[in-house]
């Protein structure tokens, strides 16, 4: 487990910014190590405004797109298409935009896919889909992600894990089916918290006033079932990457002072 390490920008724009320049910086490095990279991409607006910073950031195209892996925290089971959908606004957001390898783009099942409405059965296929690409360097039954990106939600929610539902308790699976989320749409596919902590690094995103509380409670000792961004770490790395309005509740102690 890694303590998390606070990065707090002045607003959610330049924090979008600096986030896709690390992220940029992360995966080059991947690149240049291994010959490729692992990304686990978040949804909701925090995750959409880094990939959309990317887009416009003139270094995108130090990446070679073709050799990336791109993953999904979680999923709305909604049709294949729906506006609603994580996938449907990462590619508005970036992924139309750039030259992946869509064999490595590897998206959460549909409501209308092979599985049709059989969420249980679109999760285990993601979970065996996951383990395919495990490694035997790697520590279990996913790969060991480069960068595994969160967005916070203002009931410290990440990925479709929300506090107290079955989802943030599970300690075996690696995906889970997600009934009766207090988001739309209450049915949802997502990584659990051991698959999250399989990553190299974890990245929680918190942008706007309304994140304030969750990030509060989630740095300050709360338990993951009760607030699942607690439970949320990376093997080398816990970064939580913030606005100055989301860290307005944290006491100026936990982060140093030249980061806001
Ligand atoms: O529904 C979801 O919400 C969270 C947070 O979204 P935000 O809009 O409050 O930033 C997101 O992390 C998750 O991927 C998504 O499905």
């Amino acid at each position: 487990m890694s303590a998390p390490q606070l990065v707090v920008h002045r607003d959610k724009e330049l924090m979008a910014q600096a986030a896709a320049a690390r992220l940029i910086t992360k995966i080059v490095d991947a690149q240049a190590a291994r010959g490729s990279a692992s990304v686990v991409l978040t949804g909701g607006r925090n995750g959409n405004g880094l990939l959309a910073a990317l887009a416009e950031a003139p270094a995108r195209d130090a990446v070679d797109w073709s050799r990336l892996d791109l993953w999904w925290g979680d999923e709305r089971f909604l049709p294949e298409g729906d506006p609603e959908r994580n996938i449907t606004q990462a590619r508005e957001a970036l992924l139309d935009s750039v030259p992946l390898d869509p064999s490595r783009v590897h998206v959460m099942p549909a409501s209308d896919g092979p599985y049709g409405s059989d969420v249980e059965a679109a999760a285990a296929s993601y979970a065996t889909e996951l383990a395919a690409a495990a490694r035997p360097e790697d520590h279990g039954p996913v790969p060991t992600f480069d960068v595994l990106m969160l967005g916070v939600g203002p009931d410290t929610h990440v990925a479709s894990l929300f506090p107290e539902l079955p989802g943030v308790r599970e300690t075996e699976r690696t995906v889970v089916a997600v009934h009766g989320a207090p988001k739309p749409p209450p049915t949802r596919i997502s990584l659990t918290l051991p698959a999250i902590r399989a990553a190299h690094e974890v990245w929680l995103l918190a942008a706007g006033e309304d994140k304030a509380k969750a990030a509060e409670i989630a740095l300050s000792g709360a338990g993951e079932i009760q607030a699942p961004a607690a439970g949320a770490y990376g093997r080398s790395r816990t970064l939580w990457l913030l606005d100055a309005a989301a860290a307005s509740a944290l006491p100026r102690a936990l982060y140093p002072p030249a980061s806001a």
